[in-house]
């Protein structure tokens, strides 16, 4: 059956360099958070479907792999990290003192054009900051996203800053019914031009319109503050974004920064502001989060919170390239002297040398040559040789 050599959508086998990438960047990132006094947590790669749906519905329903569990009910593929985690806080770290900084390195799953062709297996690594509210907690969420990039060895990125505030001001000013705010959000965060132009074509004249309209286009550096101030007047979500910039900027982050006022996450539980990271070379961000301040009370323990993930997957594909160590030397060692062999093998650059499973010279030099390694270096009773392939 033609099935059985095939992977399932969106999913796909990962081989030597890529997995040695991907765990190079999630231990450059958790080494990070960890420095930064973050606490590694882990959630349940199955959940009930109603978390999910409880929680704000962060995800669209559709972008849910669904289970059926053997009683039916319906269970889903982790979709998000942020919501299992806000559950986390509120019930079994309850005793525990705010703030709890958490980080996590899981894989999430998401289905459907939702994610525009991509893989729906998705390797997060992420921090959530829970308990904190305010400018000194999103400061220190802001400069760890830049950091957690340059940790990767990334140079040429940025952090795009927005605010769920302001959107929900103009949109509040508009007085809309819920599903067109949500048509609305997705028009915008879409950067779907002219739809947007025929949805608020009967509201022109309306003091919030023209600042919807241009919303998407208001991206790029601090002036972008001030023409969206022209727009929408007095901002308290513009005049708070400015208040971040300054100190970020203080502590040396403006290289890093920018705005996007039109940054309107498809999860809906941002309450605050917003960001995702961009490195040259990837189409998609590589990094998203924001202040989301209502998810862990949905939980039953109201705490302000904030966080971000970092796709793991696109950021090690954007690192400087790192060359396979290539393999130089097979170890061909007699009965008995499996451990001289090992400490051969541990003593040089890891990846360099490695043990050949073969019983005589002769298999050991094939498999030699058709690795492309130089040399075998023959362990036995006499002692120890190198032999050139
Ligand atoms: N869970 C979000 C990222 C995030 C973490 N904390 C807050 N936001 C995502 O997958 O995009």
């Amino acid at each position: 059956m033609a099935y059985t050599i095939h992977t399932p959508e969106g999913t796909r086998d990962r081989l030597f360099a890529e997995c040695r990438d991907r765990r190079d960047t999630q231990t450059a990132l958790t080494d990070l958070f960890r420095r930064r006094s973050y606490s590694e947590v882990s959630t349940p790669e199955v959940e009930f479907y109603d978390l999910f749906l409880r929680s704000g519905n962060p995800i669209p329903q559709e972008a849910m792999l669904k289970i059926i569990d053997r009683s039916g009910k319906i269970m889903v593929m982790r979709p998000d990290c942020t919501a299992p985690i806000a559950r986390v806080a509120a019930t079994k770290l309850k005793h525990l003192p705010l703030p709890q900084r958490l980080y996590y390195a899981e894989t999430v799953f998401r289905s459907g054009d939702q994610h525009r062709g991509g893989s729906s297996e998705i390797a997060q690594c992420g921090v959530e900051l829970i308990g904190a509210a305010g400018r000194k907690a999103d400061l220190e969420m802001i400069a760890m996203a830049v950091d957690a990039l340059r940790a990767c060895g990334l140079a040429r990125f940025h952090i795009e800053l927005g605010h769920a505030g302001f959107f929900c001001s103009l949109a509040e000013r508009m007085e809309l019914e819920e599903d067109q705010v949500e048509e609305l959000r997705t028009l915008i965060e879409g950067k779907n031009f002219a739809a947007l132009g025929d949805f608020l074509a009967p509201y022109q004249g309306q003091s919030a319109t023209a600042a919807l309209g241009k919303l998407s286009r208001l991206f790029g550096g601090a002036e972008v503050l001030e023409e969206a101030e022209a727009l929408a007047g007095e901002n308290e979500a513009l005049s708070y974004l400015r208040e971040l910039y300054e100190a970020l900027c203080g502590a040396g982050y403006g290289k890093y920064l920018r705005f996007d006022l039109g940054l309107v996450h498809q999860i809906d539980y941002y309450t605050g502001v917003v960001f995702r990271g961009y490195v040259e070379g990837a189409g998609d961000a590589v990094l998203s989060g924001g202040r989301y301040d209502r998810l862990v009370g949905d939980f039953g323990r109201p705490a302000p919170a904030t966080g971000f993930a970092v796709d793991v997957d696109a950021v090690a594909a954007c690192r400087p390239g790192t060359e396979l160590p290539r393999v130089g030397t097979l170890v061909h060692f007699a009965a008995g002297e499996l451990d001289r062999a090992l400490t051969a093998v541990d003593g040089r650059a890891a990846g360099t040398c490695e043990l050949s499973p073969c019983e005589t010279l002769e298999e050991t030099l094939a498999l030699a040559r058709s690795k492309g390694a130089l040399h075998v270096l023959v362990l036995d009773a006499d002692g120890e040789r190198m032999v050139e392939v």
